[in-house]
Order: C-alpha cells, then sequence, then structure tokens
C-alpha cells in the first residue's frame, strides 16, 4: 500500500474480504448469494401486482426527430420515447433498513401490465379526490388564511410569493433556466420559462420614502373596525363555516401581499437617519406578536445602537466571510466578491433576536415533541419584523455569517440564550426590485410548483391542477434546439475575426450552447459544478472488479476530504463538487458537500434477477432531477456528471449493450484494470445478465432497474433535469454516458443538453457515444470516473461560449474580408 493510499483511507484489492488481485473465480447464481443481496426491502418487492410500484414507462413510437444541432447526425435511437411512469403511492417512503438487515429476495422480474400512453388522458391515478380546503380557526400559532369572498374578484397577489436569497428576472444574464425554445418554425415568441414570472408591473416597488417625521402613531393601531373576538365552541364553527365572513378588503389583502412579496433582505444603500424610537417600537411590537410554540414568546430583542459592540460583530463577521470566501472555487468566488453581506456599521441600529429554548420551564406544550420548534417560533417573529419594516419604509438585512456561540459571548448573552437573527435595521435609498442574490446570479428562484406536493411527497402541482410526477414533467418539459439561435450562432461565426471553420468542433459546441439557452451568445457556463453519484452494485459479489465494495465509501470519505482526483481537477477549473449518496451501502458522515440521497444500500445482483425494483429506479431517477434542479436554482449554469461505484463497469457495460444492441464482448471493458481471464468472465456476467433479465429497450425505466445501478438511473436524472432546465450538461466516462443512452431513450431531445467531455478507455463508452452522436472534446486515455475528464472538459465549453460572446466581428475590427 502507498503512502497515498494510506493517506486517502482506501482498501487496497486485496483488502479487506480476503480476495486476491486477479480473482476471477465465478460465484454461481445461488440462494445463499441472494440472501446476501443488498437490495432493499421495499414494498414491492416480489410481493406482486398489488403492491407499490412504478408503472412501465412506455410511449408510443417517437415523433420524427427535430432538426438538432447537426441534422446530418444519425438519429439518436430508434426506440419509442418516454412515457407513463408514476411515483405516486399510497404508503410513504420506505426508509432504508440498515445494512445488517437480512434483505429480501430480489423480485421477479418485473412485468407491468398496466402500460397506459404518457399524458393519456386515461391516466389511472393512484390519487384520492382533493377536499375542498376549509378555512381554519383562527389561533395563535395558525393565522387564518385571508379567503376571498367567492363572488369577488382575487385580490391581485403576484404569481408567487417570496422568501429570501431570491428572485430571478430583473437580470435576463442571471438566468439558465429554459428560456426561449424553439420548435418550429422559429418564432421570437419565447417559451415560458421554467421559472415564475416576474412580479407584475403593480409589484414595482416605491421609491423609498423619505424618513418619516415621526407623528408617532398609537403602538396597536387600529385602522379597521376589529370584529367581535371569536369563542370557541359552536358559535366560532358556525362563524367559520362562511368561507368569506373575516376576509380582509381587497385593497388590505393587496397591502398584505404586497408587503410580503416587497420585502428584501437588504445589504447596501442604506441611509444614515435615525430610526424613531416610535417606528421601532412598532416594528417590534409585531414581532412580539408572532405566533409561538405553546404560547411560549421564546424571543427576546436586543436593539444595538453603540458602536462598540456593533464594531465587534463586524469582525466576527468579517473574518468567517473571508474564510468563506477562500474556500469557494472561481466563478463563485468572483461572485462572492461582488456582494456585500452586511450592513452593522453602515445602519442606525442593529437587532438581535434570540431564543430561550427553556422558556416556559416544564409544561412545553408542542416544544415536548418538537424541541425545535422554539427556534421556528422565534423566526416567525424575525419575519413579523421584517414585513413590518418594510411596510415603514425599513430596509432589512438579515446577517448570518458569525459562528453562534461567537455571537453570543460578543454580545454577552446568558448562556441559555441562542441568537436566532442579527438584523441590520435602517432606512434605504430603495428597495431592490428582487432579491439581490438572484440580481447577482448568485441563486434563482424556484417556482412554487416545484416546492407543491399533494398528499404524498413526490405527487407535485399547483392546486387544482392534476399532479404530475416528476419525471413525466421533466421529460415534457425537454424541447429540440432553439433554431433562431443556433442560425444566429452560425451567422456571427461567419463573421468573426477569423478564418471560417477555424474553430473547428468549438463552433458546432458554441453553436449547440446558443441552441440550447435560447440566446445568442449563449451565456458563460459558469459556475459549474460536478455531481458525484455514488452507489453500491451486488454484482460486485460475482468477481468482476479487483477491488472490494468498501472502496465506494472509501472514496465517497476522499471526495469530502478534498482529497480525489476529481477534487483537485474540479479546483483547477473552478468547479464546485458536490457527492450524492443514491446507494452506497455504509452510512456515510453528515457533512457539508454530501447529499444524503440514499435510496438502497446497494443493488442486488443482476445476474440472479433484476437489480432494483422499479420503485428504486423512479426514486433514484427522481433524486437525479432533483439534484439538477437544485444545482441549477443554486446558479449553476453548466452541470457536469460524475460517479463512484465499485463494480459499475460491469452495470455500464450491460446497459450500453442494452441500449445499442451490441454485443456484450465489444462493451465490455477492463473497468479498473481487470486481468484477461477476470475480464472474459466479466463479459459472460454481462451476458448473464442481460439474459436473466428479460431486457426491453423500449422501456428505459426497466432497463435501468434490470440492470442498471442506482447511480445510473440519478445520472439519467440528472441529464434529463439538465436538458429540461436547458443548461448544459458535460458527460463523463461509460458510466454517465451509459445513462445518458437511458436519457435518450426517454427524451431524445435530451442529447441536445449533452456535451461528451472525454472519451474513456472503455469499450462501452465509444460505443454509446457513437450511439448518442456524441463527440467527446478530450482523449487522453483515462478511465478513472469520478468526472475527472469531464471536468477537464469545461474550460473548452466556457472557451467556446466565450469565443462567440467575445470575438469581434471583421465589421467590428474594421478588417477587410476575404472575397
Ligand atoms: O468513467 C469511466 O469510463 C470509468 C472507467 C473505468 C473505471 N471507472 C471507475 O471505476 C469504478 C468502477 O470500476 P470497476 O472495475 O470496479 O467496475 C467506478 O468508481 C468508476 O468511476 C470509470
Ligand atoms: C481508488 C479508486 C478511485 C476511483 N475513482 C473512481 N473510481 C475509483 C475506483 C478506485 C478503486
Amino acid at each position: 500500500m502507498t503512502g497515498d493510499d494510506r493517506d486517502s483511507g482506501v482498501a487496497e484489492p486485496e483488502d479487506g474480504r480476503g480476495r486476491p488481485q486477479g480473482r476471477w473465480d465465478v460465484v454461481p447464481p445461488s440462494g445463499d448469494a441472494l440472501a446476501g443481496g443488498l437490495l432493499d426491502d421495499l414494498p414491492e418487492q416480489g410481493r406482486g401486482a398489488g403492491a407499490l410500484r412504478y408503472p412501465a414507462l412506455r410511449t408510443p413510437q417517437a415523433a420524427p426527430r427535430r432538426p438538432g444541432l447537426n441534422p446530418d447526425r444519425p438519429p439518436v435511437d430508434p426506440l419509442p420515447r418516454v412515457a407513463q411512469w408514476s411515483p405516486f403511492s399510497q404508503q410513504g417512503r420506505p426508509s432504508v433498513p440498515a445494512p445488517e438487515e437480512p434483505s429480501e429476495p430480489p423480485p421477479e422480474p418485473v412485468r407491468q401490465p398496466n402500460v397506459i400512453p404518457f399524458r393519456s388522458a386515461t391516466v389511472e391515478r393512484t390519487l384520492p379526490p382533493r377536499q375542498p380546503v376549509q378555512p381554519s380557526p383562527p389561533s395563535d400559532s395558525v393565522p387564518p388564511p385571508p379567503a376571498p369572498p367567492q363572488d369577488a374578484p382575487a385580490p391581485s397577489v403576484p404569481a408567487e410569493p417570496e422568501t429570501d436569497g431570491e428572485t430571478v428576472n430583473a437580470a435576463a444574464a442571471a438566468v439558465p433556466f429554459p428560456d426561449p425554445v424553439e420548435t418550429e418554425p422559429a418564432t421570437e415568441e419565447p417559451v415560458p420559462a421554467l421559472l415564475e414570472p416576474a412580479p407584475a408591473a403593480e409589484a414595482a416597488p416605491e421609491a423609498a420614502p423619505e424618513p418619516p417625521e415621526p407623528p408617532v402613531p398609537p403602538v396597536q393601531p387600529a385602522s379597521t373596525p376589529r370584529p367581535a373576538p371569536l369563542q370557541p365552541g359552536p358559535q366560532y364553527l358556525e362563524q367559520s363555516a362562511a368561507p368569506a365572513a373575516h376576509a380582509y378588503s381587497e385593497a388590505e389583502r393587496a397591502t398584505v401581499y404586497r408587503a410580503i412579496r416587497e420585502r428584501r433582505d437588504v445589504r447596501a444603500g442604506f441611509r444614515p437617519d435615525p430610526v424613531p424610537d416610535a417606528v421601532l417600537t412598532r416594528v417590534l411590537q409585531a414581532a412580539h406578536q408572532a405566533p409561538s410554540v405553546g404560547f411560549s414568546q421564546p424571543w427576546d430583542f436586543v436593539v444595538i445602537s453603540d458602536s462598540e459592540v456593533r464594531t465587534r460583530v463586524r469582525d466576527l463577521v468579517q473574518r468567517q466571510s473571508e474564510d468563506y470566501a477562500r474556500a469557494l472555487p472561481g466563478a463563485r468566488a468572483r461572485a462572492f466578491s461582488g456582494l456585500k453581506v452586511e450592513a452593522i456599521l453602515d445602519t442606525p441600529v442593529n437587532v438581535v433576536v434570540t431564543v430561550d429554548p427553556t422558556r416556559g420551564g416544564r409544561p412545553s406544550l408542542g416544544r415536548h415533541a418538537q424541541p425545535h420548534a422554539a427556534g421556528y417560533s422565534a423566526a416567525l417573529a424575525v419575519e413579523n419584523l421584517w414585513l413590518a419594516a418594510r411596510a415603514e419604509g425599513l430596509g432589512v438585512g438579515w446577517v448570518s455569517f458569525s459562528a453562534e456561540r461567537e455571537l453570543a459571548r460578543a454580545l454577552d448573552l446568558p448562556p441559555h440564550l441562542q441568537v436566532v437573527a442579527y438584523l441590520c435595521v435602517g432606512y434605504v435609498e430603495d428597495f431592490p426590485t428582487e432579491p439581490e442574490l438572484s440580481l447577482g446570479g448568485w441563486a434563482q428562484r424556484r417556482p412554487l410548483s416545484w416546492a407543491v406536493h399533494h398528499d404524498h411527497y413526490g405527487q407535485r402541482g399547483l392546486p387544482g391542477e392534476q399532479p404530475t410526477s416528476l419525471l413525466e414533467e421533466t421529460v415534457a418539459a425537454i424541447a429540440p434546439l432553439n433554431q433562431r439561435a443556433v442560425g444566429e450562432a452560425r451567422d456571427r461565426q461567419a463573421r468573426m475575426t477569423k478564418p471560417a471553420g477555424s474553430l473547428g468542433v468549438l463552433e458546432d459546441l458554441s453553436a449547440q450552447l446558443a441552441g440550447l439557452t435560447g440566446e445568442c451568445p449563449a451565456p458563460l457556463p459558469e459556475p459549474a459544478t460536478v455531481a458525484v453519484f455514488a452507489a453500491d452494485h451486488g454484482v460486485e459479489a460475482q468477481g468482476v472488479t479487483i477491488w472490494p465494495r468498501e472502496v465506494t465509501a472509501q472514496m465517497v470519505r476522499n471526495f469530502l476530504a478534498g482529497g480525489a482526483v476529481v477534487n483537485a481537477f474540479a479546483a483547477q477549473v473552478g468547479a464546485e463538487v458536490t457527492v450524492v449518496d443514491v446507494g452506497v451501502v455504509e452510512d456515510l458522515p453528515e457533512g457539508p458537500g454530501l447529499l444524503p440521497r440514499k435510496i438502497a444500500r446497494g443493488t442486488a445482483d443482476m445476474t440472479l434477477g433484476p437489480a432494483m425494483t422499479r420503485t428504486q429506479a423512479g426514486y433514484a431517477l427522481e433524486a437525479g432531477i432533483e439534484v439538477a434542479r437544485d444545482l441549477v436554482a443554486a446558479g449553476n449554469r453548466c452541470l457536469v456528471t460524475g460517479d463512484m461505484g465499485i463494480a459499475n463497469t460491469t452495470a455500464s457495460a450491460a446497459l450500453v449493450a442494452a441500449f445499442t444492441g451490441q454485443d456484450p464482448a465489444v462493451v465490455t471493458g477492463r473497468g479498473t484494470g481487470v486481468d484477461d481471464a477476470m475480464h472474459e468472465h466479466k463479459i459472460e456476467i454481462v451476458r448473464a445478465a442481460l439474459r436473466v433479465n428479460s431486457i426491453d429497450p423500449h422501456d428505459p425505466v426497466g432497463v435501468l432497474a434490470a440492470v442498471g445501478g442506482l447511480e445510473h438511473a440519478a445520472l439519467t436524472g440528472f441529464i434529463l433535469g439538465a436538458a429540461a432546465l436547458r443548461v448544459p450538461v458535460v458527460i463523463d466516462g461509460v458510466i454517465a454516458a451509459s445513462a445518458a443512452l437511458a436519457a435518450v431513450a426517454l427524451a431524445p431531445d435530451a442529447v441536445h443538453a449533452c456535451i461528451a467531455g472525454h472519451r474513456s478507455t472503455e469499450p462501452g463508452h465509444t460505443v454509446a457515444l457513437d450511439h448518442l452522436a456524441l463527440r467527446p472534446l478530450v482523449d487522453l486515455e483515462m478511465r478513472l470516473g469520478e468526472g475527472s475528464g469531464a471536468l477537464l472538459a469545461v474550460p473548452l465549453v466556457q472557451a467556446a461560449a466565450r469565443a462567440l460572446r467575445d470575438v469581434a466581428t471583421f465589421d467590428d475590427a474594421g478588417i477587410a474580408q476575404r472575397g
């Protein structure tokens, strides 16, 4: 073992299970092998048709291909496309049992009788009928929703409420979400973005008010006659039966929604004017009226104007933000340097909101089961303060760049109090029209529809809409390249100060980026981020790799510690690394950089039956889509695929064979480095898996479930998610390419979002890329995985976009064109 190996904590091939390197003798499929399988005990396993399942995803024959970047490209795949597959279930999502739990035998090869056309009106859903929402009684902790009178017009409410961190549309440059997508014919009409529309014109904030001369209104203003307090009991029930009885007038409701919509986390542009005591008291009163668990009112407000105290806090914050900035990769660091994180000394007053989690002592109604509820209550006080401040024309900035205990000490808080929020409060020159973080492209607002589920998590849709599955919705959003933008790119390339065609493949690439984003030139594909999907494989038991399964978890730890090749290459190209555990057998440490999305503790041995259930494959697909969504909403404009999973080149070979029809001998490679004998054996194992599982390439989810891995399914979702959001996704080696085959089988136009980062030495990779008609950008005889090859291609992708954006035309530069 080398010193490096020891450092990384990665076991060598002969480690752990006493398996000598080069071992190739086969463990024949047997009941014993099954008992040791990794398949989780999900409800439908081997339990027949009545149990929870994902119906087969099938579509009628694909429509003729629409024009892509290269009309001469061979059709990607003759398979019928996508389908109906529903993650809906009446049962909760099963938890992942501990590894030592005995697992059930894997299911029978999945047969799906209930094949239904995609988006057919006749799709049978398991959803119970939606009940009308009853108005809830007012209480201290649940404010009544303002139900509009049935016959009254709806109040002018923007399509979307707001959170902090924030919006999107104001800065077009900050919006990599799908925008104008043209199906033929080309049109200037933008296709609605996946993001919510901009707030209506009426939502535009007024000019910041002059700090008012404080005519001090009463602390409890009573602008409207107060209705008689409701009494509990029958009378109360009667009153609540009339839905509109307690609604505010339309104008009043519009004002409430306006304050919510226009609240901003303000960092800059504060005025020095003092906040009058009466105004500050009103705002604090609003905070103090917040709902709280068990009516415990666990907050205190420390109002700070002393500049010495504020300087102390500012110094703490500065130190933390410098540490944070140092850890950021390229494009993120540049964006962060332009952000103002605090206005501690720029505001006349700071307010610290604290929580006493012990307030009220023992009879802690509501807190006994949910100990965090005290902190949540204090956060509600913060929101009340924020809204009231907005109504008063005061800006508020929440500074969270300081370690809580450090801050508590700096503020001399008693040890039983915790800091919930440090707020900078003052009058402002202006309120930003959109959240500052979205104006700067740091993050984007997630559409409301992403966050609303019905009855069961995963049944998504706005109220009144028919819920759809994430896969269905994602596939439906995938469209061809925008031919207008492609044409503009080609036209511009012809006029750029370079001989025609001299940028070779990069010209195709920049036109693809323009067509994908619907903009010419396309926005620069940065920041880039690599998502490394990690999982284990039951087929590892068949002796198809020289490395023990435990290395998967060990390498994940290495990724998180920053010690792997993916970390080095990501640092080199300024990308962020996110590791996604979709199926590692071991428990992994919680912490930054790891997304815990474990669906099962590895797959079952695919030579004995399906590697996964359809449900597992479906959850993994969804996990991948959600990771893509989250990374794009977090401001990333270039996604990179990564993988880690001992034995996953075997599953990749099986997938490539299944989707391309090639013989296992052609597509099966040596993975991490097997010798001739083990290679022959590996080919036979792939053959066995394809034989045992009845493979129907027209059912991509079925293929993934039969011979794929959890990371393959998640990568498929990741690629589909990127394509739906019209963000480029750089494909790494054979694992990602086999997932791309599944993605393109589900949604043929997904290929337009794909950029082949490199060519791995695995033969199946070349077969897959040829099938997809993708040309790799880098060919360095690499075969590592992790996203390493794709990361090396990221600067090329960015250079292609930059050339189209920055290079002058002959006209601009006053250079005569030949001929
Ligand atoms: O990306 C590739 O083309 C590639 C080629 C060979 C090996 N790998 C990596 O090696 C591991 C699987 O190799 P094996 O031999 O255990 O199947 C897995 O973690 C992959 O990321 C990856
Ligand atoms: C050490 C090691 C590192 C890897 N990275 C991706 N796959 C891998 C497989 C092994 C064995």
